[in-house]
């Protein structure tokens, strides 16, 4: 296929997506519709379409195409076959620094890098700026959180396979985002694919949980497909664990997965934590509440919701995060660890529901830290332990 189609394909699909799904799902469908394409064009219109929601909200107005183009120069640094063809002068400076790229796009196309992301000036302080909005251009690794006993069999089985990895530290393993891992390896029994920052979020419990083998209760009242809840039992193996969620979908994903991963003794209910009704008769000493949040640490993944983000959601999500973590504070026993987690940069949805739930609750928080992926192609999440005295 000549790479203008390429390009035109590309220019169709962003054409009509529009953001109501994720943009794999929406690719899925279109190549499942057309189905002319091979693997190596779904590839390449694919990685077009997504370096050009890498560029954010800069560029607008500009035609598609050209747009295209340009995000493609900034989010590579090795040659393309599309810049070969369509933008020679382009493609030899593709391993230039983004900087000097700049330079060079300056004065046919007079964007700043902050218009990537226009939304800086709702960044909690701890967020540095520039590192941050650059690392939209740049695609994330893939991580693998090794599980206990299983380090050496999953190295062994990728390093048979040729695939590269490298170790962040000895359970967690960074690869290239395209390694096709669901065919390799034991999804779940032996590694969980989950990002190094998330893997890194419940070291706040330490000082409060500082024996391994302490059975404790625990609650993750926004489970999702338990992502925390399997990392707790993993580092805790005698956490008496409770999970739930909103969605009855998403807990029937939880107990497939929990299944798999060779965990059993657990309960689960489905259950709307933010509505006035909601009661629990059970406390509990951990209280992990995974909010449901902007996703803006982790949009460097999924950088069409960047695209189509609007800042009046950050106070949609923060209202529902208060609720949701006050409600949530009521059900940790005396002595016990309320844990706030989210994958979002904004001070709205961090400090500040920080800063409600101690005044609403009572509760001080006892450590509060960024897990900063940027610039290290992982994501960022931010965490906040409260004691219930
Ligand atoms: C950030 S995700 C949790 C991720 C999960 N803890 C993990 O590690 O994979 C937030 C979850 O909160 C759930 N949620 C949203 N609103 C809720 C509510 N009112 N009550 C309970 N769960 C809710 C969503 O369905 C979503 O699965």
């Amino acid at each position: 296929m000549f790479v203008r189609a390429y390009l035109d394909t590309a220019a169709l699909i962003l054409d009509q997506y529009h953001g109501e799904e994720p943009l794999p799902s929406f690719l899925k469908k279109f190549f499942a519709a057309n189905k002319k394409f091979g693997s190596r064009d779904r590839r390449q219109i694919s990685h077009l379409c997504y370096c050009y929601f890498r560029l954010g909200h800069a560029m607008k107005d500009t035609p598609v195409q050209e747009r295209l183009l340009v995000a493609l120069f900034l989010c590579s640094d090795v040659a393309q076959p599309v810049l070969a063809q369509l933008a020679p002068e382009w493609n030899a400076l593709a391993a230039s620094t983004l900087k000097e790229k700049m330079a060079l796009l300056a004065e046919r196309y007079p964007f700043q890098l902050e218009e990537i992301f226009p939304f800086t000036h709702c960044l909690s302080d701890a967020i540095e700026q520039a590192p941050f909005v650059q690392s939209f251009l740049v695609q994330p690794d893939t991580y693998l959180r090794l599980r206990p006993g299983k380090e050496k069999k999953v190295k062994a089985q990728l390093n048979d396979a040729g695939i590269d990895f490298y170790t962040v530290v000895p359970n967690c393993i960074g690869l290239p985002p395209a390694a096709k891992l669901d065919e390799l390896l034991m999804l779940n029994r032996d590694a969980v694919v989950q990002d190094k920052s998330s893997q890194q979020v419940l070291s706040l419990l330490e000082p409060h949980f500082p024996d391994r083998k302490t059975a404790f209760s625990s609650w993750d009242c926004c489970a999702a497909s338990g992502g925390k809840s399997l990392l707790l039992h993993d580092l805790y193996p005698n956490a008496r664990i409770t999970v739930s969620d909103i969605r009855s979908s998403i807990i029937v994903n939880l107990k497939k997965r929990f299944a798999a991963a060779g965990i059993s003794d657990y309960h689960s209910f489905v259950g709307d934590i933010g509505a006035p009704e909601f009661s629990c008769n059970q406390s509990f000493q951990l209280v992990i509440c995974d909010a449901p949040c902007s996703g803006s640490g982790t949009w460097g993944r999924t950088p069409e919701q960047l695209y189509f983000f609007t800042e009046e959601k950050i106070n949609h999500y923060a209202a529902l995060q208060k609720r949701i973590a006050v409600r949530a504070a009521k059900q940790v026993t005396k002595g016990g660890v309320l844990l706030y987690i989210t994958c979002s940069v904004f001070k709205a949805e961090n400090e500040e529901v920080v800063a409600h739930i101690s005044q609403e609750t009572g509760m001080q928080p006892v450590g509060t830290q960024y897990f900063k992926g940027y610039g290290q192609k992982a994501d960022t999440l931010f965490a906040a332990a409260f004691k219930a005295l």
